[in-house]
């Protein structure tokens, strides 16, 4: 496996940044969480007057072995299905995308269909599914990294390409099993406080989750290293997306993370190279048990709280504006001088 070189990000206009800040016109701290993505936002790309060019979303796609299990309320074939309704435009992120002015690729990292060739579709599918992670690991460790390195270089073209802002987003049923089981082994978190309603598991359906993925939780136990977790518990959309953070935060790029399951992949990638999250904006709290704790843990403050637990990157994509709107009021707001507005006394 390649090391990823992530350098933390420049300090050094931190101190000129929070001054320009707060010259506007605009009482001390006013513009609040906006203030301090702004300076963020600035420190990331090392300059007075940062600017977002060309946001992608890359929504990846996998299938779960674990859903033989029975922990979804949806069959395998929707994740196909709804990559089908992707690349036709009809899904919510289509939806967001357009609105927003994102570009959307989707990737089959691993999906069990054959796919059609299309200008928005990626094929970078390791095979089709991960195996049932409650007998045996999801993914061989030379799957683990291939996808790994499929995701980096991928994040590496969309940094080429002119973009600075990269969206993470997912698709697959039985995602959600995988993440609670990366969350319990990479933080320790307790199990019952990584699983929740996923699609929307009703009493029962929770109750038998919580029983496979205890099974599935003491099958691996003594698991820690965060390689060997992602193949045993793992999925190739995760997989992939793990390795695309850390290829786009090694160009530099700003990081837009989504729900739970992105979360999860972000804590690989965290412990693989932990100055990651300094490129990372939250977008959002999924309703979804588990991502309060994990954005908790993580030291994240999300944008949103939307109730949303769809996934597919809407969260990131509907948070966009805040950013487009923090660096705005950086570049253009008046300062109290050039406005000849009075400051306090
Ligand atoms: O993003 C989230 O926080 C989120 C929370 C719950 C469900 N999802 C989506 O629902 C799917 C996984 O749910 P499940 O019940 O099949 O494990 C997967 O396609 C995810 O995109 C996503
Ligand atoms: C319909 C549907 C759409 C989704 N989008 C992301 N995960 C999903 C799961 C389902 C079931």
């Amino acid at each position: 496996m390649p090391t990823f070189r992530i350098e933390p990000i420049s300090q050094a206009l931190a101190p000129a940044l929070q001054h320009r800040i707060d010259s506007k016109t605009k009482p001390l701290g006013s513009l609040g969480r906006l203030e301090r993505l702004a300076k963020q936002i600035g420190c990331i790309q090392n300059t007075l007057s940062p600017a977002l060019r060309a946001p992608v979303m890359l929504v990846f796609a996998g299938d779960h072995g674990i859903t033989r299990e029975g922990v979804s309320p949806f069959p395998q074939a929707v994740t196909a299905q709804m990559v089908l309704n992707f690349l036709a435009g009809g899904a919510a992120i289509n939806v967001f995308a357009r609105q927003n002015g994102f570009g959307l690729k989707v990737v089959d990292a691993g999906v069990n269909a054959d796919l059609p060739a299309h200008p928005d579709l990626v094929p970078a599918g390791i095979d089709k599914g991960t195996r049932n992670f409650l007998h045996e690991p999801a993914m061989s460790p030379e799957q683990c990294q291939a996808a790994v390195q499929r995701g980096a270089a991928l994040a590496q073209e969309i940094a080429a390409s002119g973009s600075n802002v990269i969206g993470f987003g997912e698709m697959g049923i039985g995602n959600t099993s995988s993440a609670a089981l990366l969350m319990h082994f990479l933080s320790g978190a307790p199990l019952a406080e990584c699983i929740g309603r996923g699609t929307g598991l009703d009493d029962a359906g929770l109750q038998h989750k919580r029983s496979v993925l205890t099974q599935a939780a003491a099958h691996h136990a003594g698991i820690s290293d965060p390689l060997e977790v992602l193949a045993a518990v793992g999925g190739f959309e995760i997989a992939m997306m793990a390795g695309a953070m850390l290829g786009a935060a090694e160009k530099g790029m700003i990081l837009l993370i989504d729900g739970f399951i992105v979360s999860a992949a972000l804590l690989v990638a965290s412990r693989l190279a932990p100055s990651i999250l300094e490129y990372c904006v939250f977008s959002h709290r999924s309703r979804e048990t588990g991502h309060a704790r994990l954005l908790d843990y993580l030291q994240a403050e999300p944008l949103l709280d939307l109730e949303l637990r769809l996934g597919e990157g809407t969260g990131a994509v509907l948070a966009y504006p805040l950013l487009a709107a923090s660096v705005a009021f950086l570049n253009e707001m008046a300062s109290f001088e050039s406005a000849g507005v009075s400051n306090r006394q």
